[in-house]
């Protein structure tokens, strides 16, 4: 679907020289995918990410992997590219502790597979359908936005994939924004996000703090990952689709 502001791209940035990648290497400690637990990874293998329906065991893990676990003062990936992501982060970690407390709550039997969850909140009047109303965290809304998100990562990382060594993370980024997510924000937030991306470090950099290994591995690596989102994208977006609730408030 073509975003609704695709003529608006006032904020793109073409030359992302962040403060942070000046001497060449992030400031604080680096969040690394590859520092994940054995535990943690066997989760993200063994979950949503390959197409496996048990997604609170493994998708919040799989998220914290990317946003560098629960504790906002450890590692965290997104933070070694500047504090200035700091609001993009908590978002996320709020809606994934919501997603983990809910799968540890007394219904927690419920949620365990995106298709219980959805059933359960449905059957129950536990989702806001039309407006916010007595359920405005619901496991249901709080996965749509994550899910979104998703999209945009795998819009993100085709891009990183088939980039070359003249792209800019940051206009990547930004397309990618501006094809998925973005059509869900307000301006206000889609203003600052859009700032927020011109911090990003070059793709030298960027795919250093990756911590996957040299461009070629990097690549390889997207190549994986790129089909595993899609697919996990895919199968939330036909359940969504079929219970009418793309569009919750
Ligand atoms: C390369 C790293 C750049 C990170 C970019 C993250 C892109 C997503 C931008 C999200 C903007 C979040 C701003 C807040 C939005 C909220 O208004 C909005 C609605 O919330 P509410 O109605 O419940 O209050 N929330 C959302 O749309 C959900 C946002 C969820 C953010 C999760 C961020 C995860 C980022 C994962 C990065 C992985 C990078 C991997 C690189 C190797």
């Amino acid at each position: 679907m073509e975003a609704p502001n695709r003529g608006r791209r006032t904020l793109r940035c073409g030359n992302a020289v962040p403060p942070v990648a000046q001497d060449g290497e992030p400031p604080g400690p680096k969040a690394r995918p590859a520092d994940l637990e054995p535990q943690q990874c066997r989760q993200v293998k063994g979950c949503g990410w390959t197409g496996g329906l048990d997604w609170p065991s493994g998708v919040p893990v799989g998220w914290q992997a990317f946003l560098g676990r629960q504790e906002y003062s450890e590692q965290r990936l997104l933070n070694s590219f500047g504090n200035v992501f700091t609001f993009i982060s908590r978002d996320g970690f709020n809606k994934i502790q919501i997603l983990v407390n809910f799968l540890n709550g007394e219904n927690g039997s419920h949620y365990v597979t995106i298709q219980s969850m959805v059933k359960y909140e449905l059957d129950n009047q536990l989702v806001d359908l039309d407006k916010r109303g007595s359920h405005p965290e619901s496991g249901s809304r709080t996965l749509l936005h994550l899910h979104r998100t998703l999209r945009w990562l795998e819009l993100f990382f085709e891009r990183l994939r088939t980039s070359t060594e003249d792209s800019k993370t940051s206009v990547m980024c930004t397309d990618a924004y501006i094809e998925s997510l973005s059509q869900h924000h307000p301006l206000g937030i889609q203003t600052a996000v859009r700032n927020t991306f011109c911090d990003l470090p070059g793709r030298p950099t960027f795919f250093e703090v990756m911590n996957v290994g040299g461009a070629e591995k990097v690549v390889d690596m997207l190549g994986d990952a790129v089909p595993m989102i899609s697919k996990v994208y895919q199968i939330t977006e036909d359940l969504y689709a079929q219970n009418n609730l793309l569009a919750l408030p």
